[in-house]
């Protein structure tokens, strides 16, 4: 049966929020930053969906289809995302994840399907959706006119927040964005990181429960990365589902507890996610000696490549002649295990090993794994 919307959300603007009531909005607000980084990819990598819809916490979607026309942008979307957890939106460009995420906003209706936000149907309880959901787009537009705090002051008032409770609030958010000393110059001079940043704390004012972040990292400094990173950590031990989409995997790599692969406006499944995980990585080994590593290699029969990119002149060195000194190849490793067994081999053999390290962080391999099956 067709979903009906309690009102025109395909025509919602993104950059404003629905009014919501004042109910569910009275807990205390998220600490500034200063959790402590956690995280990193668990063995659920990629899990399946387990739950029904309808569950009272995190985001769930099933059989989610959405065409523009005739691009058909998704075409069968599962997942779920669970509260207290912050989980990886991951795919190629075009494969869908800001079209899923516009949806979970209330922003865009499914031409086929349901979704869940903290229990909640966003297309037939937009309001009640909305209360719980901080929306970041991935691009953050500021009325010309207003200053940093008076955007904050704006879309708390849009959630009903009282004023004070609004100037606390906002006074707080600023602190943990680092935006406080800019946070009376009009907005529209923020640089684009800062915008980012003021962005975040918008999504963040009326304390949501579920957090749908668009390429947050996205234009934001080294500091500021780890301090989304924290910041992201921190609301997901305090219970808030995270979803975040973006490109920059070693980062999501560092932050996510799970993952969602989208390819093609479909979710990949959870089987084909743990194949391609479990599939050799590539490692880089380094040696003090380049010749003595490359020698070594040779004796044992293994298949390796020249590091072009660590050590440009090794480029196109081949098995016989490797240049004197220090330098690294990169080769295929079966697990930790086996990087173990590589180690203590080289090492015995009298080979002046210096590192031995995966290239790419787990969701990096795994993305590259399922495009090479694409192929
Ligand atoms: N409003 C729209 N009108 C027409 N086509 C659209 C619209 N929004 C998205 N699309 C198309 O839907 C597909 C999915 O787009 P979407 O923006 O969701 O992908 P994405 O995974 O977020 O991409 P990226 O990583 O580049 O941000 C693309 O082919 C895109 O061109």
């Amino acid at each position: 049966m067709p979903n009906t919307p309690d009102d025109d959300t395909s025509a919602a603007d993104p950059s404003l929020p629905a009014a919501v009531p004042s109910g569910g909005l009275s807990r205390e607000p998220a600490a500034g930053v200063g959790g402590t980084l956690g995280g990193g990819l668990d063995s659920g990598l990629g899990a399946g969906l387990t739950a029904t819809l309808g569950q009272g916490s995190g985001l769930t979607a099933q059989g989610v289809h959405r065409s523009f026309g005739s691009v058909r942008a998704l075409a069968g979307v599962d997942l779920e995302a669970h509260a207290g957890a912050v989980t990886a939106l991951v795919g190629p460009n075009g494969s869908g994840k800001t079209t899923l995420l516009l949806i979970f906003a209330g922003l865009l209706v499914p031409d086929a399907g349901q979704v869940r936000v903290g229990g909640v149907d966003p297309v037939t309880h937009h309001q009640a959706a909305r209360a719980r959901t901080g929306w970041m787009p991935d691009v953050f537009g500021t009325w010309d006119s207003l200053t940093a705090r008076e955007v904050l002051l704006t879309f708390a008032a849009a959630y009903r927040l009282t004023r004070e409770r609004a100037e606390a609030r906002t006074t707080e958010l600023l602190e943990t964005v680092h935006l406080t000393e800019f946070a009376d110059l009009p907005a529209s001079v923020l640089s684009r990181g800062q915008k980012q940043r003021l962005g975040l704390a918008r999504a963040l004012v009326h304390d949501p429960d579920v957090l749908l972040l668009d390429e947050p990292a996205s234009g934001l400094d080294p500091r500021s990365r780890v301090d989304l990173r924290i910041l992201l950590r921190l609301l997901a031990s305090q219970g808030k589902t995270v979803l975040v989409s973006s490109h920059v995997l070693t980062e999501l790599d560092e932050m996510a507890d799970d993952a969602i692969f989208l390819s093609g406006g479909r979710t990949v499944p959870a089987g084909t996610v743990a194949t391609a995980q479990a599939a050799p990585r590539t490692w880089r080994l380094r040696a003090l000696s380049l010749a003595a590593l490359v020698g070594w290699l040779t004796t044992v029969g293994a298949t390796w490549l020249p590091d072009d990119e660590r050590d440009p002149a090794a480029r196109g060195t081949g098995p016989g002649d490797p240049p004197d000194g220090p330098g690294g190849v990169l080769l295929q490793v079966d697990g930790e295990a086996g990087a173990a067994t590589l180690l203590r081999d080289a090492v015995a053999a009298g080979v002046p090993i210096t590192s031995l390290a995966p290239v790419g962080g787990a969701l990096e391999q795994a993305y590259l794994a399922l495009e090479e099956e694409r192929r």
